[in-house]
């Protein structure tokens, strides 16, 4: 079981949206990482078969995507980003309506649609409209009808925004479970979401793969680069012009304990830290961290962790 990208590319007018990807995607979780506007969901729509690429060519075990047809629906998953419902039809009416337009037989399809209603928690809503739902519920719609054929490819786009913490939890579970010998691709900004799941990563920026591998070997790269000092509060602003801080903790006692990137400690009271895949996500996206600091200065006094 293997999904082949080799070289593809596609542009909008003169945007280069992906840029001469190549990968191989075997069974398991994989988090496609990047900032907004990387090219994720591109990359995406071409895997899904929506898009075709301008150049370069999609395989699965072999065989070019876009010569299977039905056969790579049948086995093939897709959350997309926007997800266009039907508002007035309810949970359950919905599923059984999407569970039939992948062709589905219905005593098999009734059994799934409880099961994922179960394991997704929607149980208690199943009888609700669409339109009365809260965002992580049509989210969590959304996943289970991307699961109702069991596909062999899942392919899921910002899975996880709109969901609460417990849901995450739930939803990552599940996908471990799933994903044992199963492809499933998942894109997302939240890169604590596909740390402990991810078996891969991939991560793109302005349409380009620029690095590809495993949470511990990704994390491995930024060893030796990750410190945390305490300092009085009044400092802060100073060593924000000078450091790329990725998070703030108050102390009980009024300091300010920061966690910072760099090439080597800022001072002697430095101490190294253990890196986590977000402080490489942070690294090659510093952008990111500039968001960061803004919004944890809005929070009175920073962010507690
Ligand atoms: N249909 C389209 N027409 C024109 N430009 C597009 C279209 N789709 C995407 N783009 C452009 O291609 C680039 C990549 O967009 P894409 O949506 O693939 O990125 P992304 O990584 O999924 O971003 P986000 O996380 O914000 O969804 C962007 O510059 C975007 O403006």
């Amino acid at each position: 079981m293997e999904l082949c990208l080799e070289q593809v590319s596609k542009s909008f007018q003169d945007n280069r949206a992906v840029d001469d990807v190549s990968l191989r995607i075997t069974p398991g979780v994989w988090g496609l990482l990047g900032a907004n506007g990387a090219g994720k969901t591109t990359l995406m729509r071409m895997i899904a078969g929506i898009l075709k690429p301008d150049k370069g060519r999609i395989t699965y075990d072999g065989i070019r995507i876009d010569s299977l047809g039905e056969a790579y629906r049948d086995i093939f998953g897709y959350l997309p980003q926007e997800f266009g419902f039907y508002p007035e039809f309810t949970v359950r009416d919905y599923l059984e309506y999407m569970a039939a337009l992948k062709g589905l037989k219905p005593g098999w399809s009734r059994r799934k649609i409880g099961e994922l209603l179960e394991t997704l928690t929607l149980e208690e809503v199943k009888n609700k409209k669409i339109v009365r739902l809260s965002g992580g519920m049509k989210r969590r719609v959304g996943i289970a009808q991307a699961l109702l054929n069991e596909p062999e490819i899942l392919i899921l786009d910002e899975p996880t925004s709109g969901l609460d913490p417990g849901e995450r939890v739930r939803f990552r579970n599940l996908l471990s479970e799933f994903a044992h010998d199963r492809i499933v691709l998942i894109s997302t900004h939240i890169v604590p979401d596909v740390e402990y799941i991810a078996m891969k990563n991939a991560v793109m920026k302005d349409g380009k793969i620029i690095e590809t591998g495993t949470t511990p070997e990704l994390v491995k790269r930024m060893e030796g680069k990750v410190f945390s000092e305490k300092i009085p509060a009044r400092a802060l602003a100073d060593y924000e012009k000078k450091l790329r801080i990725v998070n703030l903790k108050n102390e009980p006692d009024g300091d300010i304990t920061i966690r910072y990137l760099g090439d080597r400690p800022e001072t002697e009271d430095s101490v190294s830290e253990e890196p986590r895949l977000e402080d490489l996500y942070l690294w090659l996206f510093p952008q990111n961290t500039d968001g960061r600091k803004k919004e944890e200065r809005g929070t009175k006094g920073g962010k507690r962790r």
